[in-house]
């Protein structure tokens, strides 16, 4: 019983969200893939009514099976600055005909106006190590750690797309979602999230650059976020490209010429363990002026991990991969699609 959802890209491939279904009756609420955290937390009806914004909302009253864990709270605070924090309840959650009946579930009484404002979004599931988890005085289990013994292997995987909906497995590898073999790395589990290593890059067919990058695979961030050395290294080879503090980050001329960025992993070279991300993907939305004309200005997929301490590989570089989450070892596999 391996369980498969569809993974819907929001506007400008944003985020990426499943359904999942909690309680009894099952209520179905739309959330947030997340690599790069390990709650799940929902919108719920102990929110103040004005911190909802079309958002569904989990209602334990309404489900025979929730049962509050008394005591426990939760609060947790993302990169981009958004937070969120709340109370517990245990309950039977299902993802694509797999299910967990005692499902740490985290009620939200509070949310920040980012999660307000992004009203198709009713809350976020964590899928790095639960070592991770934010409730409080007993952390909680991601719904992997918990179906793992269940799972014929210890692994999901992620097929992001542009523009389209992708797929979330639990259990097992869909040999048709992808082509040719998968290259494994290692993964850094002492951070906590899915941390793994890149040695080398090459921009577009120029040279390989031994320069080896540490990041996480993080389905919950929208582009790549590595260090500047890389970055200014790849848009030097972009037309008009520059820091725009206007918009907070690399913008180009939408028309300029956006080279493909490949990544060679750690691991064994024969299975030629690369990832390429196409420029198109690195050309990633276009820049309004404020009067909401169309400025001839593009936002750049890649932008600079500088102070954040760790690089991100978000959803620009995992769209151009089938990605496997394997918590034997533990190890990310890559394959092409
Ligand atoms: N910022 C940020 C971020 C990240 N790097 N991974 N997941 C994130 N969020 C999930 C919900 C909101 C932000």
């Amino acid at each position: 019983d391996n369980g498969s959802a569809i993974l819907t890209p929001q506007s400008n491939d944003l985020e990426y969200l499943f359904p999942i279904l909690i309680g009894t009756p099952p209520q179905e609420l739309h959330i947030d893939i997340d690599t790069g955290s390990s709650d799940l937390w929902v919108f719920s009806t102990e929110m103040p009514k004005g911190q909802i914004n079309g958002q569904s909302t989990y209602d334990p009253n309404k489900s025979t099976t929730a049962e509050k864990m008394s005591g426990a709270t939760w609060r947790i605070s993302y990169g981009d600055g958004s937070s969120s924090s709340g109370v517990v309840y245990n309950d039977v959650v299902e993802v694509g005909n797999i299910s967990f009946a005692t499902q740490a579930v985290e009620a939200a009484k509070k949310v920040s106006p980012e999660f307000t404002n992004d009203s198709s979004n009713d809350g976020v599931f964590g899928l790095a190590f639960s070592g991770l988890n934010q409730v409080r005085p007993e952390p909680q289990l991601t719904f992997f750690d918990n179906l793992v013994p269940n799972l014929n292997e210890s692994l999901f995987t992620v097929d992001l797309k542009s523009g389209e909906p992708g797929r979330l497995n639990f259990g097992y590898i869909d040999p048709n979602a992808y082509s040719g073999s998968i290259a494994y790395t290692p993964v850094n589990e002492s951070t906590g999230f899915w941390a793994f290593e890149t040695l080398g890059y090459t921009i577009g067919d120029g040279s390989l650059r031994e320069q080896s990058t540490a990041g996480i695979a993080d389905t919950g961030a929208t582009l790549m976020l590595l260090p500047q050395e890389l970055v200014d290294d790849y848009y030097s080879h972009v037309g008009g490209a520059r820091y725009d503090s206007d918009n907070g980050g690399v913008t180009f001329r939408c028309g300029a010429t956006v080279p493909d960025l490949t990544f060679h992993l750690a691991g064994d070279d024969s299975t030629g363990n690369t990832v390429t991300v196409p420029g198109d993907y690195i050309r990633y939305g276009k820049v309004y002026n404020t009067d909401g004309t169309e400025s001839g200005r593009c936002f750049g997929g890649l932008q600079s991990s500088n102070g954040f301490g760790i690089s991100i590989f978000g959803d620009v570089f995992l769209k151009s991969t089938f990605a496997v989450f394997d918590a034997k070892e533990p190890r990310l596999g890559f394959a092409e699609k």
